[in-house]
């Protein structure tokens, strides 16, 4: 099987720094994905080798099967990304940079454009250079989505999204996703945002991929105790934090019944046990 999206043993470094460490992932087609980690984890140098923009010292990007720095323009076209900030072509106005991009795919607007043009609800006339930077961050999006691309890339889509422009995002997103089988991958510092869609969690950390979690391995194997129990049951420690409370993989449904300490975790306490 071709997969949307295949990183093999990635490794990148800047000034003798290791940057990514080592990252090996494929995306399954028609996932939604989560890319999770804190400030300079690699992230966005990630997402850069994935497109192709940036080189990594070794180790393979593949895009349906393609080396990530030579697609074909079919390729290129099946791709919509999402940059963390919107930058240059600031002299049009909203509607001309969106002219001026569908000359070059020679493709009329579809239906998926008139959907995300009234999420991002902007006016054609204005001058990009005028927009705010959530504005911006709204016709960003709206330019990688708008062709109905089958891999999504977004490098932190939502940071400058009121809230209301968020939860309608993602909302639209997973709406779009589900419908045309398409596959995303998402970084965000947002994450009860991609836990209401994401179907995985990628979390990384000084460059390495630490966790890779399905949402379904989450909420059934996975929970946090108030205090490590006597006997191990099987469980594998994740991770333990300074209140004693510790994060356990394994778990299962006849250990319901034994009165555990369990207490409550979302993604984020997770994610943050994790990367502490
Ligand atoms: N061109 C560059 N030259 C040198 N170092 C760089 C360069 N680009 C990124 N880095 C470093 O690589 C590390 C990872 O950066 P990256 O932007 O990938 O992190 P990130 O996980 O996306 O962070 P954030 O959540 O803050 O956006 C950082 O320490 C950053 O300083």
């Amino acid at each position: 099987m071709l997969h949307p999206a295949l990183l093999d043993r990635l490794c990148k470094t800047y000034d003798g720094r290791k940057i990514l460490d080592d990252i090996s992932v494929s995306l399954a087609p028609g996932s939604i994905n989560a890319l999770l980690g804190p400030n300079g984890a690699g992230k966005t140098t990630l997402i850069g080798c994935l497109l192709g923009l940036l080189v990594p010292d070794s180790g393979a990007v593949r895009i349906w099967g393609e080396n990530a720095d030579k697609l074909s323009p079919e390729t290129r076209c099946r791709i919509g990304f999402v940059p963390q900030t919107m930058t240059g072509l600031t002299w049009f106005r909203v509607q001309e940079l969106k002219d001026y991009l569908s000359a070059f795919r020679n493709q009329p607007d579809g239906a998926e454009d008139r959907r995300w043009a009234d999420w991002a609800a902007l006016d054609p006339k204005a001058r990009i250079s005028t927009l705010s930077g959530g504005e911006r961050q709204r016709l960003a999006i709206v330019l990688a989505l708008r062709f109905s691309p089958d891999l999504i890339i977004l490098d932190e889509p939502v940071a400058s999204l009121d809230p209301m422009a968020r939860h309608d995002f993602i909302a639209l997103l997973s709406e779009t996703v589900q419908r045309r089988e398409t596959t995303a991958l998402i970084s965000s510092h947002i994450i009860s945002d991609l836990e209401r869609i994401c179907d995985r969690f990628l979390v990384m950390k000084k460059g390495r991929l630490i966790g890779d979690l399905s949402a379904e391995v989450f909420a059934g194997e996975i929970r946090r105790l108030a205090i490590w129990p006597d006997t191990a049951l099987g469980l594998e420690v994740l991770a333990d934090l300074p209140d004693g409370s510790v994060w356990v993989r394994g778990w299962r449904p006849e250990l319901d019944a034994r009165n555990l300490p369990v207490l409550a975790g979302d993604m984020e306490a997770y994610f943050l046990a994790l990367t502490r």
